[in-house]
């Protein structure tokens, strides 16, 4: 069995509900995956706590720890900086716990391009109309923002061929349900490879 943990990272288009799902996934009781907090230069909203959420910096301070290599990705998004600590997920990743991304998919593109051997899902509306409703309800956004985030999304979801798995929230139990199979499934397929290697090694 190997005893290095599974890199597992949610991303998709803005408002399909990764954060919710994120949330959903660590509220279950039996949740055994690490979550990395990610590093941002936005402010804090209302409840959020430093070092919980997230490890909120100035701009000066994230620029710091782009130059000193620190961050295993990171992406300008609507004019903040955010990105995932390279320490805490190699530790983490080394110490055989499975962790958790849930990042936008410029980073998740990086991250794809650091650690090819991770678990890619992509969480996906079950319709481009259904996501606006999502971005409209949330009310976060003017009608320009929302406009642009169809349009990244349209192109988005197009660029899906670089993920293991697609996930279609329809619902967040039933995401969490299939996320959660995914990587169970993942443990299962890494240790038969490793079963089977060593089965090879033992007939010689
Ligand atoms: N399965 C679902 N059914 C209905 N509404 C949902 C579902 N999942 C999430 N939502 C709602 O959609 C909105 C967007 O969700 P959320 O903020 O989690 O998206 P996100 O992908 O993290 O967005 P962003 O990338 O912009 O931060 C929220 O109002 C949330 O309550
Ligand atoms: N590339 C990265 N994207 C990240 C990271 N942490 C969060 N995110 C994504 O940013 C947006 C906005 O988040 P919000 O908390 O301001 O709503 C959302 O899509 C997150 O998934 C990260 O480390 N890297």
């Amino acid at each position: 069995m190997s005893d290095k943990g599974i890199l597992i990272v949610l991303s998709g288009p803005s408002g399909v509900g990764k954060g919710t799902v994120r949330k959903a996934v660590f509220s279950r009781p039996d949740a055994k995956f690490e979550y990395s907090i990610s590093m941002t230069t936005r402010k804090p909203r209302e409840g959020e706590v430093d070092g919980v959420d997230y490890f909120f910096k100035s701009k000066e301070e994230f620029e710091k720890l782009i130059e000193e290599g620190k961050l295993l990705e990171y992406a300008q998004y609507v004019g903040n900086y955010y990105g995932t600590p390279v320490d805490y997920v190699k530790e983490t990743l080394e110490a055989g716990k499975d962790v958790f991304l849930e990042i936008e998919v410029q980073g998740a593109k990086q991250v794809r391009d650091k650690f090819p051997d991770g678990l890619f899902i992509f969480l996906m509306p079950p319709s481009l109309d259904e996501l606006r409703n999502r971005i409209v309800g949330r009310g976060t956004e003017s009608v320009d923002l929302i406009h642009n985030r169809m349009e990244a999304a349209r192109k988005e979801i197009e660029l899906t061929s670089m993920y293991d798995y697609i996930v279609v929230n329809d619902d967040v139990e039933r995401a969490v349900d299939k996320i959660n199979a995914i990587v169970q499934a993942e443990h299962c397929r890494s240790e038969r490879v490793i079963d089977k290697y060593i089965e090879m090694l033992e007939v010689k």
